[in-house]
C-alpha cells in the first residue's frame, strides 16, 4: 500500500519504518527541515533500539523516504497517518492545533479518496473535528479513522511489529477493509484487531495510559507505606503480582512516572471529564501523588544531610525518563537536579543516551561525566534515577575508589539490600528499609 506519515517523532518514525518493513511504500513528512535532511542522509534523529536496522534496510530498498513537502508526501498515499504532537494546552487539555492544522493543509491538497488516520493520542470527539475540517475545505470524500498507538519507547519496534492488540475506530466499511489489510501482517500471532466506533477508540487510548499510570501510582503509595510500617515493597510486589488478576507488570515503585505521555494523558483525560461535568476523582489523586513522588528521592537526601546540601557534590546516574531511550520529557531526573541545584549542591551526571538532550537543556549548570564512574569522582553520594542495565551490576570496587562516601540513594531499587550491607554502604531506596 502507499502510505504517508505526517510527523516523524517517536511514533511517526517508528510507524513509518515498521509499515515499510511489511512491504508498503511509505513517505514520512515533517516540518523540521534539519530533521528531514538528517533522515535523507540515512541518520536517525532519535535513539530507539532496533530501529536503525529497519530504517536503513527500507531506505536502501526504496520503500521509505522523507520530505518536508506535504503535497509530495500525500499525493499517491491511500492512507495518511497523523503522528503529530498533542501537548497539554494552557489548561492541561490536549492541544489539537497540530492535528487540526495538518488536517486543514491536507484537505486543501487532496484530489481523490483518502483514509485519514489519527495516530496521535487525541480526546474523544477529535475524529469528528477532523472530519469537519475536511468537510469545510474539500468536496473530496475522506474517512477519518482513530487508530491509537500503544508502543512504549525503548521497545517501540517490538511493540509495533507484535502489538498486543490493534484498535481501529471507524464507522466506514471501506476504511475498515483498508486498515485491516494494512495491519494483517502485525497480528499474525493471533493478537486481535478490535474494530469499534471512533469515540470508543479515542477513549481506549486515554483509559489505557491512565490505568497504567494509576497502577504505578498505587504501588508508589504502597512503597511509601512500606517505609513507614517496616515492610518491603519488593516482597509485597511479588506477593500481589503473582495473582493473574493483578499481573506482574507495571508494579515497580519509583520516583514517579514521567515521559511524554502518562503525565499529559492523565491530565488530559481528567480535563476532558471536567468538560463533560464528570468528576474523575481517581485521576486527580494519581496526579497529586505523582507530583509528590517526584520529590521522594531529594526528600531522602535532604533528611540525610539535615536539610543542608549546600556545597555537597552529587553523582546522578540516569537522566532519560526510562531506560533504552534518549527522551527526557518529564524525566524525574530533571526534577531531582533542579531541587539539588536549588539547595546549592553540585551535580555531575551520566546517562548512556540522554546526555546530549540534557546538555542542550541545562548547559553548564551541571557536570557531564564520560562514564558512570567518572561521575562519582569526589561525590558525597550517588543518586540513581533511571534503571539502565549498565547500572545494575557495577564495579563496586571501582565505585569505592572514587566515591568520597559510600552513600547511595536509589530511586529504582537496583541493588540487593544484603549486598549493600555486605559492601558497607549507606543505601536508601524506595519502599525498603534503609541499610547502613
Ligand atoms: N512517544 C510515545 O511513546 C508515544 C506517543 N503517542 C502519541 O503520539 C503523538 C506523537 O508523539 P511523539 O511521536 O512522541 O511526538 P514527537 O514530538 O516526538 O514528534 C512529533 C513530530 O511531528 C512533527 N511536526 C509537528 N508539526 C508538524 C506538521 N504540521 N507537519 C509535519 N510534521 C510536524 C515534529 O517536528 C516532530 O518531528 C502524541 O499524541 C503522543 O501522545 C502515542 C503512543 C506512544
Ligand atoms: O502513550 C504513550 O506514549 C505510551 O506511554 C507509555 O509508554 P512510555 O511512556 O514509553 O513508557 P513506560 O514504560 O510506560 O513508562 C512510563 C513511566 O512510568 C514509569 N514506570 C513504569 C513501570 C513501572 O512499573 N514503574 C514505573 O515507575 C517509568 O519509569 C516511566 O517514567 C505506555 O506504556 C505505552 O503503552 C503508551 O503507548
Amino acid at each position: 500500500m502507499k502510505i504517508a506519515v505526517i510527523g516523524t517523532g517517536y511514533v511517526g518514525l517508528v510507524t513509518g519504518t515498521c509499515l515499510a518493513e511489511t512491504g508498503n511504500n511509505v513517505i514520512c513528512v515533517d516540518i523540521v527541515e534539519e530533521k528531514v535532511n538528517k533522515m535523507k542522509a540515512g541518520q536517525l534523529p532519535i535513539y530507539e533500539p532496533g530501529l536503525d536496522v529497519l530504517f536503513h534496510r527500507n531506505i536502501a530498498q526504496g520503500r521509505l523516504s522523507f520530505t518536508t513537502n506535504l503535497a509530495e508526501g500525500i499525493e499517491d498515499a491511500q492512507i495518511i497517518f497523523m503522528a503529530l504532537p498533542t501537548p497539554p494546552g494552557g489548561d492541561g487539555a490536549a492541544d489539537l492545533s497540530y492535528i487540526l492544522g495538518a488536517a486543514k493543509d491536507i484537505s486543501k491538497l487532496i484530489t481523490e479518496y483518502k483514509v485519514i488516520v489519527n495516530k496521535s493520542t487525541v480526546p474523544v470527539g477529535t475524529a469528528d473535528k477532523v472530519a469537519a475540517v475536511f468537510k469545510e475545505h474539500t468536496n473530496i470524500e475522506v474517512d477519518v479513522v482513530s487508530n491509537p498507538e500503544f508502543l512504549r519507547e525503548g521497545v517501540a519496534v517490538d511493540d509495533f511489529m507484535k502489538p498486543d492488540r490493534v484498535v481501529i475506530g471507524t464507522g466506514s466499511e471501506k476504511a475498515k477493509k483498508l486498515m485491516g489489510e494494512l495491519y494483517a501482517p502485525y497480528v499474525r500471532q493471533g493478537n486481535p484487531i478490535y474494530y469499534m466506533d471512533e469515540r470508543s477508540s479515542e477513549l481506549t487510548k486515554y483509559a489505557a495510559n491512565s490505568f497504567l499510570a494509576t497502577k504505578i501510582t498505587f504501588m508508589n503509595e504502597v512503597a511509601n507505606l512500606c517505609e513507614i510500617v517496616g515492610a518491603d515493597v519488593d516482597a509485597v510486589r511479588k506477593g500481589i503480582g503473582s495473582d493473574d488478576r493483578i499481573g506482574k507488570r507495571f508494579l515497580f515503585p519509583g520516583i514517579g512516572y514521567g515521559g511524554s505521555c502518562f503525565p499529559k494523558d492523565v491530565q488530559a483525560l481528567e480535563k476532558a471529564a471536567v468538560e463533560h461535568k464528570y468528576d474523575f476523582k481517581i485521576l486527580k489523586a494519581v496526579m497529586d501523588v505523582n507530583e509528590k513522588q517526584k520529590t521522594v528521592l531529594t526528600d531522602k537526601v535532604l533528611k540525610y544531610y539535615k536539610g543542608d546540601v549546600k556545597g555537597k557534590k552529587f553523582a546522578l546516574w540516569g537522566l532519560a525518563f526510562k531506560p533504552e531511550t534518549d527522551d527526557i520529557r518529564e524525566a524525574p531526573a530533571l526534577y531531582i537536579i533542579n531541587d539539588l541545584l536549588a539547595g546549592g549542591a553540585e551535580v555531575t551526571v551520566f546517562d548512556p543516551e540522554a546526555m546530549g538532550n540534557v546538555r542542550a537543556l541545562l548547559g553548564d549548570k551541571i557536570g557531564y561525566a564520560k562514564d558512570q564512574y567518572e561521575a562519582l569522582e569526589g561525590a558525597d553520594a550517588l543518586l540513581i534515577a533511571t534503571e539502565w542495565s549498565v547500572f545494575r551490576n557495577p564495579d563496586f570496587e571501582k565505585m569505592e575508589e572514587v566515591l568520597k562516601n559510600k552513600v547511595v540513594f536509589d530511586g529504582r531499587n537496583l541493588f540487593d539490600l544484603q549486598k549493600m550491607i555486605d559492601l558497607g554502604y549507606y543505601y536508601n531506596s524506595i519502599g525498603r528499609k534503609i541499610v547502613s
